[in-house]
């Protein structure tokens, strides 16, 4: 894609809040007209540090931020008309009604659409005259979705947007931004469910302490994570006693007393391997689990390293000598 493509184009971002604590650290990603990217991360990552920056309502320390061609701080009111912004908590005035609040929001935008269509296209049409305080904590989010499609945005900014809501309405609320994106939206959302970037996102990135640990479409970032076979040796078996690695078609390991982690890029390969061995040797493998690369797993490993729990992505193709040894 042309960088003039780009509806939202970002280089090595950064953003530092009082007291120097820099939340965002070298951000870079584009998206396209009508693609949907997903922002996901652990808590504190920097996705709303970020979103907030791409929305125009901060200023970032240092990069390159633009959005439908230019800068959303500076040149806000040329972004603004042009976007839809869903924040994490809307914070409306509670006295007035649903219809209340999404009229006085469309006095203020230009274009608007009727607020009865707003309000159908979030499943709040019989919700219109109660009062904003008493809506359930996902009708407020609902709430907050239909103010940000009160614009006709070319761009969405949803953060968070199904938090709080139960499934059907997460599954309404799916539905309506496939709609949205069909329609040639452009939308970048914020979510701490995997299920909803692997159901929407054209691509994502996985972000963590402020930079991007893992970007491409769904399929791309979870081929780039190798799949695993855990399982425990029985009393007497070492890890040692198993053939060499790069016979199992494992690329890494990693081991607790007899309970055994190999990662692998070729499971069939790796599982046959290692079970042929086990019933040849007579050793009854416990506790075994063979598990597919996935989003969640990607997710994880992140995490893990977070945590100072990382697993070694690649290990010389020897054979586990842990006889003596009680842990790695
Ligand atoms: N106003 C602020 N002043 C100082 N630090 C802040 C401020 N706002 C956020 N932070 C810090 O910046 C980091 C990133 O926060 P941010 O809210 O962007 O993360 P997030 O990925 O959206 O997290 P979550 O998933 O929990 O919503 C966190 O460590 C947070 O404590």
């Amino acid at each position: 894609m042309k960088t003039e493509d780009h509806v939202i184009d970002v280089t090595d971002l950064r953003r530092v809040y009082g007291g120097g604590f820099e939340a965002v650290r070298g951000v870079s990603l584009s998206v396209g007209r009508g693609e949907l990217f997903a922002l996901l991360g652990t808590n504190g990552a920097g996705k709303t540090s970020t979103l907030e920056i791409l929305e125009g309502l901060a200023r970032p320390a240092a990069g390159r931020v633009r959005v439908l061609g230019h800068d959303p701080y500076a040149e806000r009111d040329a972004v603004r008309p042009r976007i839809g912004v869903m924040l994490q908590d809307g914070g409306f005035p509670s006295e007035l009604t649903v219809r209340e609040t999404l009229r006085m929001w469309a006095g203020c935008t230009s274009g608007a659409r009727p607020v009865g269509e707003a309000l159908e296209m979030v499943g709040l049409g019989k919700r219109a005259d109660v009062r904003v305080k008493v809506l359930s904590g996902g009708e407020k989010r609902r709430l907050d979705l239909a103010l940000a499609l009160l614009g006709r945005p070319e761009v969405l900014f949803l953060d968070e947007p199904t938090t709080g809501l139960d499934a059907e309405g997460r599954q309404d609320t799916w539905a309506l931004v496939r709609e949205l994106r069909a329609q040639g939206t452009t939308v970048l959302l914020t979510t701490h469910y995997l299920e909803e970037a692997e159901a929407l996102a054209d691509r994502l990135a996985i972000l963590h302490e402020g930079r991007i640990a893992s970007e491409g479409t769904v399929e791309e970032v979870v081929s780039a994570q190798p799949s695993r076979i855990t399982f425990d040796l029985p009393d007497g078996w070492f890890p040692g006693d198993l053939p060499p690695l790069d016979q199992l078609g494992v690329t890494g390991h990693s081991h607790d007393g007899r309970t055994v982690r190999l990662m692998t890029q070729n499971l069939q390969q790796a599982a046959t391997a290692l079970l042929v061995w086990a019933r040849d040797a007579g050793v009854a493998l416990g506790s075994l689990d063979v598990r597919a690369a996935s989003l969640e797993e990607a997710f994880l490993d992140i995490a893990r390293e977070a945590d100072g729990r990382g697993e070694p992505s690649t290990a010389p193709a020897v054979s586990l000598d842990t006889r003596k040894e009680t842990a790695a």
